[in-house]
């Protein structure tokens, strides 16, 4: 059994905080407290990353993936992730930045 508690303070940076409580299902003993901001970070940049792979990635000619520019809005905790996982599992002719 898992259960993930966040906070959202937008005006905060970085914004999201919280944490990951996992119990063994069988006896209910508390087995380890994790960072929610890490697993949150990964876990939303993979799932963007299937999303984008099954509605566009899969459906792209080859001219299109080879002049394909990823561009990241917001360089926080999800533009870093995003960035990180999208030029890992991707080739993109170009990548983009905005901070502001
Ligand atoms: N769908 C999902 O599952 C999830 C969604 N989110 C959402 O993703 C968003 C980002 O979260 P997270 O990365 O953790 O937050 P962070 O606080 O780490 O990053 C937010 C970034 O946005 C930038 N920013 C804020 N306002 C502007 C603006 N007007 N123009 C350009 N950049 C701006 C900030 O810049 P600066 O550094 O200058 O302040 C900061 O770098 C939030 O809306 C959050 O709710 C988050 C987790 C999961
Ligand atoms: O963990 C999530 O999922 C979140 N979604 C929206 C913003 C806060 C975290």
């Amino acid at each position: 059994m898992c259960v993930k508690t966040i906070t959202s303070f937008p005006e905060s940076s970085p914004a999201i905080d919280g944490a990951v409580s996992l119990f063994n299902s069988n006896n209910g003993r508390l087995l380890l407290i994790a960072d929610a901001k890490e697993i949150t970070a990964r876990r939303t940049a993979t799932a963007s990353f299937l999303a984008t792979q099954l509605l566009a990635f899969k459906k792209w000619k080859n001219e299109q993936k080879e002049n394909a520019i990823l561009t990241i809005l917001g360089c926080g905790v999800q533009g870093r992730a995003h960035l990180d996982v999208f030029t890992q599992l991707f080739k993109w002719n170009k990548v983009k930045k905005k901070k502001r």
